[in-house]
């Protein structure tokens, strides 16, 4: 069939493969009930090596291809490996098997981003612009932005405060901000809108939404579906670091809680 000029244009451009990912944690001295008599000598009778290092398989063969203007959620219980393979995209950790390519430089937006507790909110904000590459300039001129969209400063002068004195929900707010001020070629977000209130959720959604259109792929971590519905157009589901479903939003939501209301 011939490809009208139409369709090369709307043709979807990859930002993200993964393929027949394997991400395998290791933990040291970790052996259970290492130190005890009873499983030293359980250890003697089986002739069993101590058990010194323990390996948990986060995720397991996952393979998907995201696209440029895609958001895309993931869900999946607690510990299913959502956290996991977002840190392996954004290539924080090492594939056992298989392979991420990324077209561009991911940036993982976390509730565990790291800024530094004992500077102020302000030093952060500069910190964290310099982080993802922006000039002193870019910063300067975003500054305010950034600041009053975290609303940190709407119950007084808490930018100048060090941050170990921020609630939990405004350390959030303020790491998502920054992370917001730049558009990014792929944008992943774990849990940051499960934190913050209302007003500032539907705040970080609408900003996601213009992220989404100013450039590349945005993922979003998140156990609130409301947020993935309003914020995704398609959903992967993990269920003990496997794939179980990739699709539209609704399709998988549907199956997701229908699964989980047994
Ligand atoms: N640093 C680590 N060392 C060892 N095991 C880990 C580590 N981080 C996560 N795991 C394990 O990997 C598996 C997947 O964890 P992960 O945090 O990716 O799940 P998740 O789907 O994001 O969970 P949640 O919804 O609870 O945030 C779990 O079994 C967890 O115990």
């Amino acid at each position: 069939m011939p490809v009208d000029a139409d369709t090369l244009t709307r043709e979807r451009i990859p930002t993200v493969i993964v393929d027949g990912l394997h991400i395998v944690y290791r933990v040291h001295g970790a052996g259970s009930g290492k130190g005890s008599a009873t499983s030293a000598l359980s250890r003697i009778v089986s002739k069993r090596r101590s058990p010194s290092v323990r390996e948990v398989h986060a995720v397991r063969g996952v393979t998907f291809t995201a696209y440029k203007g895609e958001a895309i959620g993931l869900i999946g219980s607690n510990g299913s490996g959502k956290s996991t393979l977002l840190r392996a995209i954004a290539g924080l950790l090492p594939a056992e098997r298989g392979a991420v390519f990324t077209d561009g430089q991911p940036s993982l937006l976390g509730v565990n981003a790291a800024l530094m507790n004992d500077l102020t909110g302000e030093r952060n904000v500069i910190l964290g612009g310099l982080a993802m590459g922006m000039s002193q300039d870019e910063i300067k001129s975003r500054y305010q932005e950034i600041v009053d969209f975290s609303g940190i400063n709407e119950k007084g002068d808490f930018i100048s405060l060090p941050m170990r004195t921020y609630s939990s929900g405004m350390a959030a707010r303020l790491r998502f901000s920054i992370a917001a001020a730049k558009s990014h070629d792929v944008l992943m977000i774990d849990e940051a809108l499960a934190t913050g209130d209302a007003k500032f959720q539907r705040r970080s959604e609408e900003r996601i939404r213009e992220l989404r259109k100013e450039a590349g792929t945005v993922f979003l971590v998140s156990h609130n579906n409301k947020s993935i519905r309003d914020t995704c157009d398609r959903v992967i589901w993990l269920e003990k670091g496997e794939l179980l479903m990739d699709g539209p939003t609704d399709e998988v939501i549907k199956a997701y809680e229908k699964e989980n209301k047994r």
